[in-house]
């Protein structure tokens, strides 16, 4: 049995940091990196159990110029909406690997935590019960996995929160107060929920740790990257100047530019991500939280 990461950012790092607690893994990315055990791309696709933590909006191309599928089971590490195409990442990966191989992971973790051996609380989803077993019993015993079938309802939490993440740091550094940030967090949840029904997602998947649990953490602190873009939109800072103190990813920008465009075409009601959407656009943060939060 071998186990191959994807991506050396800091989520695949910290992946890499526990699943190597009891197993020998492997890792590889765009740029070498001097860990222990980085080796390359080909050598890692050989290995049955592959983690891939590319980000949403450069998997599809990094798929397409990357990956072959020698019946490998892969678990997803990543959570966004692919913002060119409107496209679930499910559905990006279907074309290469088959229901039956893959998992979709989500849960409140940040990676700087895991990387410290901190408890956490994991999900693994898949359509296939016995992939999602294997998955969970890589992980060491700091992390609690949990498995579930609702692979569209986690991707959808996971994708979404980070958007209601984006509102609550405009929120914070707007300095609106706990209420209307409860009040955001809290609707934002109701509409990542309605959002999911649409498509066929689970209720409860929203109200535990996919949902209502990687919200909570992540709409509600300054470690979440998502979070700080908000602090520096409401400080009047460009996505571009934002992004490039961020130096790293946050999901929520590409994934609020894909909501906005599903919910045109679909004519679905998505008031917060809307108004995240018009922000990153230049609409101004007061006048956006305005228009959400008052009568
Ligand atoms: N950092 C965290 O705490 C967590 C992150 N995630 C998710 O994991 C995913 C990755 O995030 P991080 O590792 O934190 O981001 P990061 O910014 O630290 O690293 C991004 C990684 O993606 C790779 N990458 C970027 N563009 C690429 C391309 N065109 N082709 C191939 N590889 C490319 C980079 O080389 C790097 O390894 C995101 O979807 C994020 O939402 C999920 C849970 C926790
Ligand atoms: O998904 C995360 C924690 O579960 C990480 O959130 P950020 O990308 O906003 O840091």
């Amino acid at each position: 049995m071998s186990i191959g990461v994807i991506g050396a950012g800091k989520w695949g790092s910290a992946l890499h940091f526990a699943l190597s607690e009891n197993h020998d893994v492997l890792i590889t990315s765009r740029t070498p990196r001097a860990i222990k055990n980085f080796v390359t791309l080909e050598e890692i696709l050989a290995c049955e159990y592959l983690v891939i933590s590319v980000p949403a909006q450069q998997v599809a191309r990094w798929l397409q110029e990357n990956f072959v599928f020698r019946g490998q089971k892969v678990l997803v590490a990543s959570k966004g909406i692919e913002a060119s195409s409107g496209r679930f990442l499910n559905e990006i990966y279907s074309e290469y690997i088959p229901d039956e191989n893959i998992a979709f992971l989500s849960g409140p973790s940040f990676a700087v935590e895991v990387i410290q051996s901190l408890p956490t609380a994991l999900v693994i989803n898949a359509k296939n019960e016995t992939i999602a077993k294997e998955f969970a019993a890589f992980f060491p015993s700091f992390i609690k996995t949990y498995i579930s079938e609702d692979v569209v309802g986690a991707e959808i939490a996971g994708a979404y929160k980070n958007v209601i993440a984006i509102a609550a740091g405009i929120c914070s550094g707007l300095e609106l107060g706990n209420n209307a940030a409860a009040a955001l967090i809290s609707r934002g949840l109701v509409e990542m929920e309605r959002f999911g029904s649409v498509y066929g997602a689970q209720k409860d998947t929203f109200l535990g740790l996919s949902g209502a649990g990687d919200l909570f953490l992540t709409a509600s602190s300054t470690m979440s990257r998502n979070f700080r873009v908000g602090l520096g939109l409401a400080k009047g800072l460009t996505q571009e100047e934002i992004l490039e103190d961020l130096g790293e990813v946050a999901e929520g920008i590409g994934t609020a530019y894909a909501l906005r465009d599903i919910a045109q075409k679909n004519e679905l009601y998505l008031p917060i991500a809307t108004e995240v959407y018009a922000m990153l656009e230049g609409k101004s943060p007061q006048e956006s939280l305005r228009d959400l939060l008052t009568n």
